[in-house]
């Protein structure tokens, strides 16, 4: 049954999310455990700093992939959020230098599409028979290990469509998504959008809620005022008719694919904001350095 919820809990609910102390299982572990949580007590002290540091950790990530995965000739998925404005920013400068010629992009929302026009970079719509080389985009947070991912969970304004975001992701021959490191780990919280049929959204709201009863609140998002487990008084509805319900867990997520699995059963569910994409990329940006680890399970670190 849906239960009334609190706005307090709302916003509880999706701030709750606890710094890491150490981005990887592997090797992440980059001798930084002792200094992350040094930074981390400090983050909680200076915000300001923390988000400077969180902007300059996303820029080595972004001009990392590109220098690293981008090629002449390329067509590229241009993803959204703020690591992947300053990748098209860069590869749009990179290319005004000539260091790459005949790239394309194809962008993932009118966000990105906005961001590559500014930068000067040729656009192409994406279609079912496009060839995608590489795509890159923001996560909202990353699986530690199995390196699946949540979008979305930004307000679905205007024309962005998740569906569209994953087609194109998924269809590119390689992916990356940059991240700062506190995105990335186990046990993961927050929230995961998810597409449902307008029609019989409630019954679909009420199946969700019990399937992750005492771990998770499903509330539908609003398209503008104030958040509520209706969706308040103007409930989104995206450009293809879907409502989209945001299911906040308030308990760690053991496995984004199992919830995926659980999801994907579910009759009036269109499609969700999880992601898991092999072979996929984490660029992850550090204070002073970057680790990456792909789903091979390689990982290494960079300027540490
Ligand atoms: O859907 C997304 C990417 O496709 C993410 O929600 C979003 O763009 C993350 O942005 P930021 O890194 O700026 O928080």
């Amino acid at each position: 049954m849906m239960r009334p919820f609190a706005l307090a809990s709302m916003a509880a609910a999706s701030s709750s999310s606890s710094p890491p102390l150490a981005c990887s299982s592997t090797s992440l572990h980059c001798s930084a455990t002792s200094s992350n949580r040094r930074r981390s007590t400090q983050c909680l002290r200076i915000t300001a700093s923390s988000s400077l540091a969180d902007a300059s950790a996303l820029l080595q990530a972004a001009h990392h992939t590109v220098d690293t995965y981008v090629k002449s000739g390329m067509v590229i998925g241009l993803g959204s959020g703020q690591a992947s404005a300053m990748a098209i920013e860069y590869l749009g400068r990179q290319l005004r230098v000539g260091a790459f010629r005949d790239v394309v992009g194809i962008p993932t929302c009118v966000a990105s599409a906005s961001e590559a026009a500014k930068a000067g970079i040729p656009l192409d719509y994406y279609h079912d028979s496009s060839q995608i080389d590489f795509a890159f985009d923001d996560a909202d947070i990353m699986e530690e290990g199995t390196l699946t991912a949540v979008i979305g969970r930004q307000s679905l304004q205007g024309d962005e469509s998740i569906i569209q975001q994953k087609c194109i992701l998924n269809a590119a021959d390689k992916l990356v998504f940059m991240i700062t490191k506190n995105k990335y780990r186990g046990g993961l919280d927050g929230s995961i959008p998810v597409l449902v049929q307008s029609l019989n959204w409630l019954e679909t709201a009420e199946e969700i809620d019990d399937l992750f009863l005492g771990d998770a609140e499903v509330w539908r998002r609003a398209a503008i005022g104030q958040a509520g487990p209706m969706g308040g008084d103007f409930p989104l509805v995206t450009k293809e008719g879907y409502n989209v319900l945001d299911i906040i867990f308030t308990s760690p997520i053991q496995s984004l694919g199992e919830v995926a699995k659980s999801l994907d059963n579910i009759d009036g569910v269109v499609d969700h904001g999880v992601i898991s994409k092999f072979p996929c990329t984490a660029v992850i940006g550090l204070e002073g350095g970057l680790c990456i680890v792909d789903s091979q399970g390689k990982s290494s670190v960079e300027g540490l």
